[in-house]
């Protein structure tokens, strides 16, 4: 119908540079910002899918009626936060926002999430205070030292406010260790993960740092540096602390008596709080007179320190069976087939606004046109600009007039998924349909793949995607596991452009729709329809799964929109990241929970007997919801 590129236009302009792309797609920057013409409000039809991040682009689109309040979910310090990494103006700040894979490790420690569930057995418990004796002795040695090298007044005062906070902390472990009738200096010896972090500390109060002796520490000006040093390799301790505690603090509630409550409220403790934060303080004041090379090494440090805190919680010695993390529970005999829906999952934009871009970027402006054919309002570009907002607006209209229909009639007192099937017809009929419209307008005609496959080569993932990605495929022979994207997207070839440039490409199966390209690199505007609809994402999801019958599988599915719902509750594990409200709303009104992964994992180990091995496996209605790639790394793998 529409002839969007007569072709000797096209040959005028045969290939206009994809630069806005790859800027967008590089930019570490909310999406769209940076664009030359800003994007309408429901220019895109993304509401089917709508991120977390931006919170730019969540305000803009406010057809997902995102507000803000529903992001600080209450997962939502970590990943909030972790939006400024690059303006958070303090350097501790910085750093513990760098470490969130290694904060998510900590949490998913079998140790962390045995305490959380109060079903920790004792003995571990009174092995982890002895161990942590030693570690805080070593601590108030450590500030011994800094307060001496610190040359400021007000700094060592600080300090010794922070050494009467760690001989507080020995009050709670003597307290616990008197209740339980230990007495760790004598009776344990230091494990090799509590050694190490004490080796590490006291080695840089020796001035010996990254290998490098710095010798004798003669001027105070050396001394304030290490100072810095030590404080550095300290503050991480304390900030994560403060943070499992607030992670543990609601389990206080999961037994009237938890057997553990003294540790989870003195880590929870608004004290503690202002102990990490004066900590973090000190860290930054005694940072001001430091090179960049001397921050750096701050950076090493605290980083190293972390490592060694996970080392420390995975030393524990557990003997009971464990739900997390959940390779452990796999036995690879079987498969392990993981799933993950890609548009505003994987990625940061969706897939329609990038196919967009390139369309209209593709397009003649007034300027390509022969002088005689100009106008002031009129090129093709600027009509397929047009074409496609209102696509848009009409999808948006159309969809939350769906999410509607689906909303009406009564909350669901059980989870009913028969239910939730049948409902699902109309909301695919309209995907269809949508699809339709946009094939049929002409749009994705002419649109090169080389321009595709460059745009999906820069397309920005989410934070900590490709490294689980490409953890998977390292280690998926060993774990007998699969990886499937199953994707609304309309071009496949972007969603392999993107994993190839990850380095995942050949291990992963990609299931979605597949543009058609004429003299083999034009499309033709035709699409292979293979996933249009929620009914289609769960009938592949099913043939992939029961594609050999006979044998068993694990199976968890990533996703984060209403269309993910139905194959979210058909795994094993059904994992949501983002913030999409007409999935929460929608599963609400059928009877599906919504639980914060973390919390979920101490309740499947609170239940867990002597078998954890089936711990997961519930069509229960539950649906988890996760922060962000690293707590689903950290669950799945652990430090596998
Ligand atoms: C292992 C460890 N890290 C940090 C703290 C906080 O002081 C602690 N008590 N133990």
């Amino acid at each position: 119908m529409l002839s969007l590129f007569p072709s000797f236009l096209l040959r005028l302009n045969p290939k206009p540079p994809l630069s806005l792309f790859s800027c967008i797609a590089r930019s570490s920057s909310p999406i769209l910002i940076g664009l030359s013409s800003p994007i309408p409000p429901g220019f895109f039809p993304l509401p089917r899918r709508c991120p977390v991040f931006p919170l730019s682009l969540v305000r803009q689109l406010s057809v997902e009626s995102g507000s803000p309040s529903s992001l600080s979910s209450v997962r939502g310090r970590m990943e909030v936060a972790a939006n400024s990494v690059a303006e958070a103006s303090s350097g501790a700040k910085k750093f513990w926002l760098r470490s969130k894979n290694e904060a998510m490790l900590a949490t998913y420690t079998p140790f962390v999430v045995c305490l959380a569930s109060g079903k920790l057995e004792l003995e571990t418990f009174r092995q982890y205070i002895a161990q942590d004796f030693h570690f805080l002795r070593s601590f108030a040695s450590a500030y011994e030292k800094a307060g001496e090298y610190a040359d400021d007044g007000d700094a060592k005062a600080t300090i010794s406010e922070l050494q009467k906070a760690v001989l507080d902390e020995m009050n709670l472990h003597n307290s616990v260790i008197q209740e339980w009738g230990i007495d760790p200096s004598k009776d344990v010896l230091c494990s090799p993960a509590t050694v190490k972090y004490i080796n590490f500390l006291s080695a840089i109060s020796d001035g010996k740092i990254g290998g490098k002796d710095f010798g004798k520490i003669a001027t105070q000006f050396e001394k304030t540096i290490i100072a810095a040093y030590i404080v550095g390799a300290m503050v991480p301790c304390m900030r994560l602390y403060a943070f499992l505690g607030k992670e543990l603090e609601p389990f206080l509630k999961i037994a009237r008596d938890h057997p553990y409550s003294s540790w989870i409220k003195k880590y929870s403790s608004s004290e503690f709080e202002e102990a990490a934060t004066l900590i973090e303080d000190l860290l930054d004041k005694l940072s001001v007179p430091l090179t960049g090379e001397e921050l750096d090494v701050i950076g090493k440090l605290y980083l190293q320190a972390m490592k060694l805190e996970i080392e420390f919680f995975l030393a524990q010695t557990i003997m009971q069976p464990t739900v997390v993390p959940l390779i452990g529970l796999h036995d690879p005999k079987k498969r392990f087939c993981i799933f993950s829906d890609f548009d505003l999952t994987c990625t940061v934009v969706d897939s329609t606004a990038i196919l967009a871009e390139i369309a209209i970027a593709k397009a003649p402006k007034t300027t390509d046109l022969p002088v005689a054919n100009r106008s002031i309002d009129w090129s093709p570009s600027s009509e397929l600009r047009e074409t496609w907002k209102a696509l848009s607006a009409k999808y948006a209209e159309d969809y939350q007039q769906c999410i509607d229909t689906l909303l009406k009639g009564h909350e669901a007192k059980a989870f009913d998924m028969d239910d939730l099937y049948k409902h699902f017809e109309h909301l695919s009929e309209f995907e269809k349909q949508a699809n339709s419209r946009v094939f049929e307008s002409g749009v994705l005609r002419d649109m090169n793949i080389d321009d595709i496959k460059e745009s999906g080569e820069h397309l920005k993932l989410q934070e900590g995607c490709a490294s689980f990605l490409q953890k998977i495929v390292m280690q998926k022979k060993k774990m007998n596991a699969e990886l499937h994207i199953l994707s609304y997207c309309w071009c496949a070839d972007l969603i392999r452009s993107a994993l190839s440039a990850a380095g995942c490409l050949g291990s992963v199966s990609v299931h979605s729709n597949e543009f058609m390209y004429a003299e083999g690199s034009l499309s033709t505007g035709e699409v292979l329809r293979n996933i249009e609809t929620p009914l289609d994402k769960i009938r592949v999801f099913k043939h992939i799964i029961n594609r050999s019958s006979n044998e068993e599988y694990l199976s968890v599915y990533i996703g984060d929109s209403v269309g993910d719902l139905l194959c979210l509750l058909e795994a094993d594990v059904g994992i949501v990241l983002g913030s999409s409200e007409s999935l929460r709303k929608v599963g609400k009104r059928f009877g599906v929970s919504f639980i914060p992964l973390f919390v979920g994992s101490a309740y499947k180990q609170r239940e867990a007997g002597l078998d954890a091995s089936s711990a997961w496996r519930a069509k229960s209605g539950v649906i988890y919801t996760a922060s962000g790639w690293p707590e689903i790394q950290a669950f799945i793998l652990g430090h596998h």
